[in-house]
């Protein structure tokens, strides 16, 4: 009903009553925004704004066409806001217009992109347990997980990362946490929405999964109580997808509940530092996932990077994997055959949403038709090769059910015209023969516009008219137009309906009785289509589950083809995974770098004698490099990857921790230093004897010794409690006599060479310490002016010190078992031990010369008991000047 302010009053009533950024209304053929909306819209979009005045006001106003508001939507959306669309309808006395759904950054269905796009919700309960639940409506995904424990913040906030959600629901007694939000919002770009603090209650919550997923499902997945903290969060998220009005609550199919266990835990800053899906400079391009993405299809892509995101602990699972790969690699023909056809396959996934949620076009349909249409060849190509006819893959490609994929086919074989139009209510959607009336209208329609198209040539000849057409346009209908010169020849049985510059329009009683007829057959086989194209999408919607399931496995079997693609191209070998702490790889190599570097290979091995190994060696001689394809070798042997090296044995780790380089996060209002000592904690936390640590560097954004002695107690604790097995790359030499005292740490070096000064770096890592750091080489190398780093060679050689650093051993809690690290004299004094006589002299000399022995044997000489009080003040005066002379004297001689 129009409002007495018109339009515009009925626009801003319908946006006071709705929390969304802005309202796109539907008037007639446009959708508009009004006011304070049509400015901003206007500028956003780049769209004219015109004025719109009622009853003496003036409002902004500015629209977009019907037929284009997906794309103006989408593009409000993308940006984060969120956007309510009324539909106009008529009513007795007009239009009226009603809130038909609000999208959200979550809730859009029209994404190009192959990228997922989850909704997340999360909540805390009272003992800090947390529930959270992640859907993407495009694809039906539906995870939900409960993270308790000490480490639950860095690992929900790890998930958060991981999912990158665009829009998240915070629960109610998350909303006021200003730690929390501010770290949610560092994990990822999503907006934050607020939702009715009922849908979290716990059961609202499970009333609304129970009808959603049914009592079985969850019962199967142990979700089936209140007391679940995951139901809260996920049964919010229904409730807002229901509320947004999208329609697809149905689309929410795939529920699957996972636990911390079954995957290597990766934290934020290790999936950041590791660069899986995009680099440090946030580019995809150089990352891993960049580097082995050989996908051919929207679904594998996605498939590959949730692989990579949450690699895998289950040996089966993996070998599985590894199987399969091994034989894409064997079977090059039938491998490039079947990413061939994978190359024609449309993202079934979400074309399965589509047609759930009633949004699929004829040509939707028809890209599913011809997806499935793929399956049978490729699975007929897998059964001919018999190399991977003997793998994991024949399991794979039998998953979806046969059955019900033969009966969509069929169904969409016996429905769909070969060029549909793009929308079904164009008509033509269907083939002959596929329903009976449908056939009967089609027939009748077409005689009727037959007879239309002959009615020219009739009339031409009967009244010698030779400028006379008969056309159709939406104003005046059906019509037969005369040229100017000849309407004197027009019959009286012609009616005139218009007058042009050169011709005039006429009807006649025959033309309106057939137009009349074609307008009410057009009709009725539009309502007829109409009504079995959505049969037909219910039919799909019903096996949406089969379809998706296709969808998986073409993933799946995109992604072991590609990887096979990627270890055939650079020469990857399939590793063995062992239940134990082993790791040793065989000429490794990074697998980013070595594809564009002439790569040198090194091998790594620990064992339980070899846990922790620091690794020492001059900068830029290759340290990080040697620890992070240590580490992604790992990870790609758990995702089920084959990887760059000639021989892998790999124990299964429960976490791959990392602490690397100085990433500058005072943006963010945290120092440098700051971030390192949080991230060393966490990793001190959170790892365990089954994990693999990466620390590169500790302790360097402070003072040398507090560095030291961090670095120093880091290394003694990962040793004795922790018990990972680590990689430590560390400047500070003075760590490396550790190796020397605590049983499991080794050291390795990256080796360089230097002659005259002039250092090459060689990238072998060898056995023992590096016996120096070459940082000033590297200084002078990257061109610091010569007296800067002559200075800095005297300044090196003048630093030492008389400090000294205790280490622990963590097999013996007594004092008397620790060994002392002398800075100044480079020596080690082991229990009970005194620093020996020459490092004491060494030291006394270092600061005052030899004067300071004879001053000191001269004090140990004298006979104070003997002599008179000022004679002893005389001597300890004398002292007094010599050793001030000898200490002048020294720093001159400096
Ligand atoms: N094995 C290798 N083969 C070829 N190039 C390598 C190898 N290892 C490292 N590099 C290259 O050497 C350069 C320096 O490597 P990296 O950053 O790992 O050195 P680093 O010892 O950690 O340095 P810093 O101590 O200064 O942090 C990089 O450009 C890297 O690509």
């Amino acid at each position: 009903m129009t409002n007495a302010n018109g339009i515009v009053g009925e626009y801003l009533t319908l946006k006071q009553n709705i929390d969304a950024d802005f309202l796109m209304m539907q008037v007639g053929d446009f959708y508009e925004f009004f006011a304070d909306d049509a400015e901003e819209a206007g500028d956003l979009l780049d769209l004219k704004i015109s004025q719109k005045s009622v009853q003496g006001c003036s409002y902004p106003m500015a629209g977009v066409p019907v037929d284009d508001l997906t794309p103006y939507l989408k593009q409000l959306v993308e940006r984060g806001y969120r956007v309510a669309v009324a539909e106009q309808h008529e009513t007795e006395d007009g239009y009226s217009r009603e809130i038909t759904r609000t999208v959200t950054p979550g809730t859009l269905l029209e994404t190009n992109t192959a990228d997922a796009r989850y909704i997340a919700s999360v909540v805390r309960s009272a003992d800090n347990q947390y529930g959270a639940a992640f859907a993407d409506i495009t694809t039906g995904h539906f995870f939900v997980t409960a993270i308790e424990g000490e480490n639950a913040d860095a690992e929900l906030f790890s998930e958060f990362y991981r999912f990158d959600p665009v829009e998240i629901l915070p629960g109610p007694e998350l909303r006021n946490d200003d730690r929390f939000l501010d770290e949610i919002r560092e994990q990822t770009s999503g907006s934050l929405s607020i939702h009715e603090p009922d849908s979290f209650a716990p059961g609202r919550a499970t009333h609304i999964m129970r009808e959603q997923f049914g009592e079985e499902l969850l019962s199967s997945l142990d979700l089936d109580s209140a007391t679940n903290a995951e139901i809260p969060a996920a049964g919010a998220i229904l409730s807002y997808i229901e509320q947004t009005g999208v329609g697809v609550r149905s689309s929410m199919t795939r529920l699957q509940s996972y636990h911390a266990d079954d995957h290597v835990e990766l934290d934020a800053t290790t999936q950041r530092n590791l660069e899986l899906t995009e680099t440090m400079h946030g580019d995809a391009v150089g990352s891993l996932l960049d580097t082995i993405d050989h996908t051919v299809t929207s679904q594998g892509g996605r498939l590959l990077k949730e692989w990579l995101q949450r690699p895998r602990r289950s040996k089966s699972m993996l070998e599985s994997r590894h199987e399969c790969v091994g034989a894409f690699t064997e079977a090059a023909l039938p491998r490039e055959v079947v990413r061939d056809i994978l190359n024609s396959v449309f993202d079934l996934e979400r074309l399965a949403t589509k047609a759930i949620y009633g949004n699929a076009t004829p040509h939707d349909l028809l890209r599913i038709r011809d997806s499935l249409d793929w399956l049978p060849e490729i699975t007929e190509t897998i059964a001919a090769a018999s190399d991977l006819a003997d793998s994991p893959l024949a399991e794979v490609i039998n998953r979806p059910n046969d059955e019900v994929v033969k009966l969509l086919s069929s169904e969409l074989h016996d429905a769909l015209a070969e060029e549909p139009p793009r929308s079904a209510s164009e008509g033509g959607v269907f083939k002959q023969c596929y329903h009976e009336k449908l056939d009967t209208l089609t027939e009748q329609y077409e005689s009727a516009t037959k007879w239309i198209e002959t009615l020219d040539h009739r009339e031409k000849h009967q009244h010698g008219i030779k400028h006379l057409q008969v056309d159709r346009n939406k104003t005046d209908g059906y019509f037969i137009q005369v040229g100017k010169t000849e309407t004197s020849k027009v019959p009286p049985s012609y009616e005139e309906i218009k007058t042009l510059t050169n011709s005039k329009r006429y009807t006649i009683e025959e033309l309106r009785e057939r137009e009349r007829e074609i307008l009410r057959l057009e009709e009725q086989r539009g309502e007829l289509e109409e009504e079995l194209f959505t049969q037909l999408c219910g039919t799909i919607a019903e096996h949406a589950t089969a379809l998706q399931t296709v969808g998986q496995v073409f993933a799946e079997v995109d992604v072991l083809a590609g990887l096979a693609t990627h270890v055939v191209s650079n020469n990857w070998i399939c590793p063995t995974l062992v239940e134990s702490d082993e790791l040793r790889i065989d000429q490794g190599r990074h697998p980013v770098v070595e594809q564009t570097t002439e790569f040198v290979p090194n091998s790594v091995h620990m064992d339980p004698d070899r846990k922790l190994l620091i690794v020492t060696g001059p900068n830029m001689s290759g340290k990080s490099t040697y620890m992070r394809q240590t580490a992604l070798i790992t990870l790609l042997a758990q995702i089920g990857s084959f990887v760059p090296a000639t021989e892998a044995r790999i124990g299964i780790v429960d976490g791959i921790f990392t602490r690397v380089g100085a990433l500058d996060e005072l943006a963010q209002g945290r120092s440098t230093f700051m971030v390192e000592m949080q991230e060393l904690s966490n990793i001190l936390h959170s790892a365990t004897e089954n994990s693999l640590v990466i620390l590169d560097e500790v302790g360097r954004g402070t003072a040398t010794y507090d560095g030291i002695s961090i670095a120093w107690a880091a290394t003694e604790y990962l040793h004795n409690e922790v018990r990972a097995n680590t990689l430590f790359a560390t400047h500070y030499h003075e760590l490396t006599i550790l190796a020397n005292h605590l049983n499991c740490v080794k050291n390795v070096h990256v080796a360089a060479d230097e002659t005259n000064g002039e250092v090459t770096f060689l990238r072998t890592v060898k056995n023992g310490p590096a016996n120096r750091s070459y940082g000033i080489n590297v200084a002078e190398l990257a061109g610091v002016p010569v007296p800067v780093t002559d200075r800095a060679h005297d300044v090196l050689e003048k630093l030492q010190a008389d400090k000294a650093i205790e280490a622990k051993s963590g097999e013996s809690t007594d004092t008397s078992q620790q060994v002392v690290f002398d800075i100044g004299s480079n020596q080690v004094q082991t229990p009970g031990e005194t620093l020996p006589e020459t490092a004491k002299d060494e030291k006394l000399e270092a600061r005052f010369g030899s004067e300071a022995k004879d001053v000191l044997e001269a004090i140990l000489d004298a006979p104070i008991d003997q002599m008179a009080p000022i004679e002893v003040l005389k001597e300890v005066q004398n002292w007094k000047i010599q050793l001030k002379n000898s200490n002048s004297q020294s720093q001159n001689n400096d």
